[in-house]
């Protein structure tokens, strides 16, 4: 995790800023196992964290405001909706007398995409205002405050591997993963999680039991070939839905498919971003560049998840 702190000109009163990286979350693997009586779905999904992000400042201060800049500002929508303030306020109502400040956003990474750019905002937010105030992450009230931002961030406010279970607030002990080196591709339609859980039509009160096979084979892998090769066993159970609602979903998958080095392509989260798994970081430059060629408007990066 990329942590950091910069001060502006010289030394004495200028302004301190806390840097935080906001990696985008892949749900490697996501079945869903039930739904419960309140709506909220239950999950077994292995998350894991691309190196892109978008980037968090703080300048700790009186008060508390946002500013959202950079090549996606605008699709995180009204500045006064933003999850880095829901999470701040969120912990401000749990913890009397918290420093906040002033915020900057640079949001790069696509929003309601499926890769959790405004939960992973959310959650460097909350590790701002932690170390603004020499709170430890595993602070009660943090965590309150993680899961009463969205079911993601609480997975994303340590940025490691966890298997993610019931509608989020439930995580494993930490899953050490190889770097994979990957293809992350979105056909340029925005997905709403809610949508697409809606599609799913799932009645209250279901529950299977999770493939808890899948999680021991995972353990201690080392061999980026030996995860994809286990990973191929698990599954995305929100890609039918999501492919209903939105179909470029299905042309983003086969493009990917189509790269002969490609060794696995799934859906993350809800969509609509997919990724693909390589067995080198050559094989996905050369993939990303071959799609990009292919799709021009496509938004498509190389990265390594791990
Ligand atoms: C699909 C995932 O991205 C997988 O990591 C997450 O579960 C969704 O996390 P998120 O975007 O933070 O979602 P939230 O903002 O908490 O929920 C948005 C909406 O999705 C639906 N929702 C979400 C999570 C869940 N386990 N069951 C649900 O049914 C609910 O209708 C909810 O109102
Ligand atoms: N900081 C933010 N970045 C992106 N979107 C934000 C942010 N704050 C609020 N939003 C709103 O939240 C919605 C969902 O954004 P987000 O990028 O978190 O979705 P997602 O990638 O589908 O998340 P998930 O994978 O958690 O389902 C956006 O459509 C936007 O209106």
């Amino acid at each position: 995790m990329a942590a950091d702190v910069t001060a502006a000109g010289g030394a004495g009163a200028s302004p301190v800023w806390l840097n935080e990286k906001a990696r985008a979350k892949v749900n490697l693997t996501l079945a869903v196992l039930g739904r419960r009586a309140d709506g909220f779905h239950l999950l077994d999904s292995l998350v894991a964290f691309a190196d892109i992000a978008d980037e968090l400042s703080l300048e700790p201060g009186p008060g508390l405001s946002l500013e959202v800049y950079g090549s996606r500002a605008k699709e995180a929508g009204a500045v006064a909706d933003n999850l880095v303030l829901k999470a701040a306020k969120a912990l401000a109502e749990r913890h009397d007398g918290l420093t906040l400040g002033h915020f900057r956003l640079d949001k790069r990474l696509p929003a309601a995409a499926g890769i959790g750019g405004g939960s992973s905002d959310a959650a460097a937010a909350l590790r701002l205002i932690a170390r603004a105030n020499e709170l430890p992450l595993t602070d009660e009230k943090v965590l309150a405050a993680a899961r009463a931002t969205g079911s993601d961030v609480p997975v994303c406010l340590q940025v490691v591997g966890r298997w993610m279970r019931d509608a989020g607030e439930t995580l494993s002990a930490p899953v050490p993963l190889p770097p994979l080196p990957a293809v992350l591709l979105n056909p340029g339609v925005a997905t709403p999680t809610a949508d697409v859980f809606r599609t799913l039509a799932l009645p209250a009160g279901t529950a299977i039991s999770p493939d808890l096979s899948l999680a021991a084979a995972i353990e201690g892998e080392k061999s980026p070939t030996a995860l994809i090769r286990h990973l191929d066993r698990g599954r995305n159970d929100l890609e039918p839905a999501a492919l209903v609602l939105r179909p470029a979903i299905g042309e983003a998958l086969a493009v990917l498919r189509g790269q002969p080095t490609c060794r696995l392509a799934r859906m993350s989260g809800s969509g609509a971003t997919v990724f693909g798994l390589f067995e080198t970081a050559e094989a996905a430059v050369a993939a990303r560049q071959a799609i990009a060629e292919r799709r021009p408007g496509w938004w498509v990066v190389d990265t390594v998840i791990g």
